[in-house]
């Protein structure tokens, strides 16, 4: 008998779920992600509103469905917000997503990355240097770009999930995902896709889209953001073959791609 249960959770599933409820998101991300990381939410089907101020974070927390909070250029007023917005959410029960980027590189934002960890996001999405140095470990990564591979960090991501009580993502050339117990891989993508900007805050706030649809399975509505990415990336990876156009025909096949073509290529398998 075929398992219904399971055919519902699949990443297409989820995607068309998503697009059907058009969820809103609210992004504190940063002056580099805005505009691109709104543009790509809206193609694979979320609605996006980027609200950080003190004054109205915590207030739009409780209107939003979802929230993700991005370190990128952090500021002191953009950390009030993203503080009170993570715990008004958190207090609501709300699912937020954490991207800790280049959370290693000062003492302000590991400062910054600790205070927000207490307030338990549900899901944290970086690249490989910045999972391992989260979990306290050394990593070779400089700035925004990871210099490790995704498998040298995946007994970090364990061990976070396990910390926090939350799902760790970690991207690159094939991802990995772990909610501490269940571990998968998500194929596919572009070797092009680290060469445009933002495009990790991008997957992040559209984890935030998925979960908001699917708020009691973080696990699998992260891993339906990733497989969506995944399969965008590698189709426009066919059509372009360099960072501008690719950034073009990435945005196009986001909002293009069916969920029967998400679901074509077996991309997630077992860790
Ligand atoms: N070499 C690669 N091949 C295929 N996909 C990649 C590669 N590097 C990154 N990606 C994809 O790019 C997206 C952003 O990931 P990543 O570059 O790790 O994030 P960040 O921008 O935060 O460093 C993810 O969907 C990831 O799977
Ligand atoms: C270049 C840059 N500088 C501060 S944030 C940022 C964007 C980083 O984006 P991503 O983590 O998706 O590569
Ligand atoms: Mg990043």
């Amino acid at each position: 008998m075929a398992d219904d249960s399971a055919q519902s959770l699949k990443p297409g599933a989820l995607l068309a779920a998503m697009r059907q409820k058009n969820p809103l998101v609210q992004n504190i991300t940063n002056f580099v992600a805005m505009n691109i990381a709104a543009n790509v939410m809206l193609a694979a089907g979320a609605s996006p509103a980027m609200v950080h101020s003190p004054e109205e974070a915590a207030e739009f927390a409780g209107i939003a469905a979802a929230l993700t909070v991005n370190i990128g250029t952090l500021s002191p007023d953009f950390f009030d917000g993203m503080k009170q917005a993570a715990e008004a959410a958190s207090e609501a029960g709300k699912p937020w997503i954490l991207d800790p980027v280049a959370h290693f590189a000062t003492a302000y934002r590991r400062a910054a990355v600790s205070a927000l960890l207490e307030h338990r996001p549900t899901v944290i999405r970086g690249n490989a240097s910045e999972i391992i140095t989260l979990a306290g470990e050394h990593a070779s990564g400089q700035g925004v770009d990871s210099g490790d591979s995704v498998a040298s960090a995946q007994a970090a991501a364990r061990a976070l999930a396990i910390r926090h009580g939350c799902v760790v993502a970690v991207t690159g050339e094939r991802d990995f995902v772990t909610d501490g117990h269940r571990a998968v891989h998500v194929l596919g993508g572009s070797a092009l896709m680290p060469k445009v900007t933002a495009l990790g805050c991008s997957l992040t706030c559209v984890i935030g889209g998925f979960a908001a649809t699917m708020p009691d399975k973080p696990f699998e509505a992260t891993v339906a953001a990733l497989a969506l990415f995944a399969s965008a990336g590698e189709l426009a990876g066919r059509d372009a073959h360099a960072p501008g156009s690719f950034a073009v025909r990435f945005l196009d096949l986001l909002a293009e791609v069916t969920p029967d073509a998400v679901d074509a290529v077996a991309r997630v398998i077992p860790a």
